[in-house]
């Protein structure tokens, strides 16, 4: 077949003269306005991608999460849902770079020894972004050049990974947006069924303005009452403004639109529902449940239930750099969960949960989910009870394994399953925030020259250049009680990240400040 199509094609979606992209830990992202051409040629790659695995389905989202909304983004999803292999991303950058098209597909197709005949089929999701219906016209040109494609219009990102999978994998569920939520509905209401809760899971979400309001009103179940708050989708410029997981992570504040009744927990998704975190008020204390105890909740009810049945399994929790030194040492110490760190970014958790028969991955800031292995999967089918409450407990664990995503960070997988953990446990919002305390914790961003000259190593705990900054770093370190400081360049922004803990509010914020001081001369 001739790769010569992709010229045509490719005349009605110029290059901007002088842009540059880069293909990183969220894909491409960056103003809408800029991305046709990337969008188009991600298209193509996504076609080479399924031909290279002989016409399996491959994913196209169209998003920008958490950032504002004049910006959007694009990233690939191979067939079982996992992230574009790390070897891949160079080829994107590549295509999304070339000034000569052409010669760089034959060049790919010759590297990856491509038969493009082979392509599949390639699918497509946008948030609700103003850029987002254009993009997908630009992604679906650069698809249909050498591909099959499926338009699934707005969907959160986890929908679409799931739908990934399931096109590849039908066992895995009904390949359409609807059998996604059969799936997690019949899953939430026969857990609900086996405890006998007949009070429904009540909870209000701010959606950030984004897609997730319109999904989770699809959630139709007589066991289910989720009230949208920040629902508006229709004014394109309110996405995670004032709202969202990022906003209340970041600024440890209620977003707009809530007016808190005391002791009830409330829950904000990001702007295409792959992070969840949770909040409520004690007295006028305003108490964060972040990605850290989203972690500690879950793990904790799976190893309940698991001693029920008497199951022995290898359970893990991963965390990175930023998750909270009392988590941390909560998980080891009381929950005896042994925990790994890696580096930040959901591909590298992912990567490592895959080691466990349970791994349980949360970046602070409330992307996660549960992995279980297939392992697990089939001990769980042979595994016998005596007891009632056993069954109970074996049933719940097989059920868990429906609602968690298996693909990606769900908000709405993750919202339920959190929900579900806290009826079944009998816990209050006070009881879960009580589990430990954390230290108080502040992330700085700094503005450097070349961010690239910070290197490091340990799980990205250690700078191991610029020459010497590290020691300077442990020397301010030790001069505050349970203190704890590191320095890395940030994926997404460009500029590096601080991040200071430390007993007191003041020592952390004075810690911190002095970490951002010795950054000034880079
Ligand atoms: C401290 C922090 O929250 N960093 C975020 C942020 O990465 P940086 O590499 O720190 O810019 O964006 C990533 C992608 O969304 C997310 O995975 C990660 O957790
Ligand atoms: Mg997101």
């Amino acid at each position: 077949m001739s790769l010569d199509p992709v010229l045509a094609a490719s005349k009605s979606h110029p290059k901007p003269p002088n842009a540059q992209f880069a293909y990183g830990t969220a894909g491409f992202r960056t103003l809408g306005a800029q991305l046709d051409s990337t969008v188009f040629r991600v298209g193509v790659l996504a076609a080479l991608r399924s031909a290279k695995l002989e016409g399996k389905t491959i994913g196209v989202m169209i998003t920008a999460s958490h950032n504002p909304p004049q910006d959007n983004g694009v990233k690939l999803v191979d067939p079982l849902g996992e992230m574009l292999p790390q070897v891949w991303e160079p080829y994107a950058t590549q295509l999304a770079n070339s000034e000569d098209l052409l010669a760089d597909v034959e060049d790919i197709v010759a590297k990856e020894n491509i038969d493009v005949g082979k392509a599949g089929l390639v699918i497509v999701g946008r948030d609700t972004r103003e850029t987002g219906p254009e993009l997908v016209t630009a992604a679906l040109d650069g698809i249909n050049v050498f591909s099959q494609s499926k338009d699934f219009g707005e969907l959160t990102t986890p929908q679409l990974h799931y739908l990934v999978r399931s096109h590849n994998d039908p066992e895995f569920g009904e390949p359409t947006e609807q059998g996604y939520i059969d799936k997690t509905v019949a899953a939430v209401e026969k857990i609900m069924n086996l405890w006998n809760i007949t009070d429904p899971i009540k909870i209000t979400v701010d959606a950030a303005n984004g897609v997730g309001a319109l999904k989770l009103k699809k959630l139709k179940s007589s066991l289910i009452a989720i009230t949208v708050i920040n629902d508006n989708t229709r004014d394109k410029q309110a996405l995670n403004v004032d709202c969202g997981a990022d906003f209340v992570k970041t600024n440890q504040k209620l977003p707009a639109n809530v007016q808190p009744t005391p002791d009830t927990l409330y829950s904000s998704f990001d702007g295409d529902a792959d992070r969840v975190v949770f909040y409520y008020m004690e007295g006028q204390q305003f108490r964060l449940l972040d990605g850290d105890r989203i972690a500690t909740l879950l793990a904790s009810l799976l190893n309940t239930l698991l001693q029920k049945v008497q199951l022995k399994v290898k359970l893990g929790i991963i965390q990175t750099a930023y998750a909270n030194g009392s988590s941390t040492k909560y998980i080891e110490e009381q929950l005896k969960v042994p925990v790994a760190f890696t580096p930040t970014g959901v591909k590298h958790l992912h990567h490592k949960a895959q080691e466990y028969d349970i791994g349980v991955y949360f970046e602070a800031n409330g992307h996660g989910t549960v992995l279980f292995s297939d392992e697990y999967i089939k001990l769980l089918k042979t595994t016998n009870t005596t007891t009632e409450e056993q069954q109970k407990a074996l049933q719940t664990l097989q059920l868990l394994v429906e609602v968690i995503n298996q693909t990606v960070g769900d908000s709405i997988s993750d919202l339920l399953a959190v929900l579900l953990a806290l009826k079944i446990e009998n816990k209050s919002c006070r009881d879960w925030a009580d589990e430990y305390t954390e230290l108080p914790n502040k992330l700085f961003k700094v503005l450097v020259a070349d961010r690239f000259a910070f290197k490091t190593a340990n799980a990205e705990r250690q700078l191991v250049e610029p020459a010497g900054l590290q020691e300077q770093i442990d020397a301010l370190v030790q001069q505050f009680p349970q203190g704890r400081s590191f320095v890395r360049a940030s994926g997404t922004e460009n500029a590096v990240r601080v991040y200071s803990e430390a007993a007191s509010e003041t020592d952390c914020l004075e810690l911190g400040n002095r970490v951002c001081k010795l950054l000034e001369k880079y």
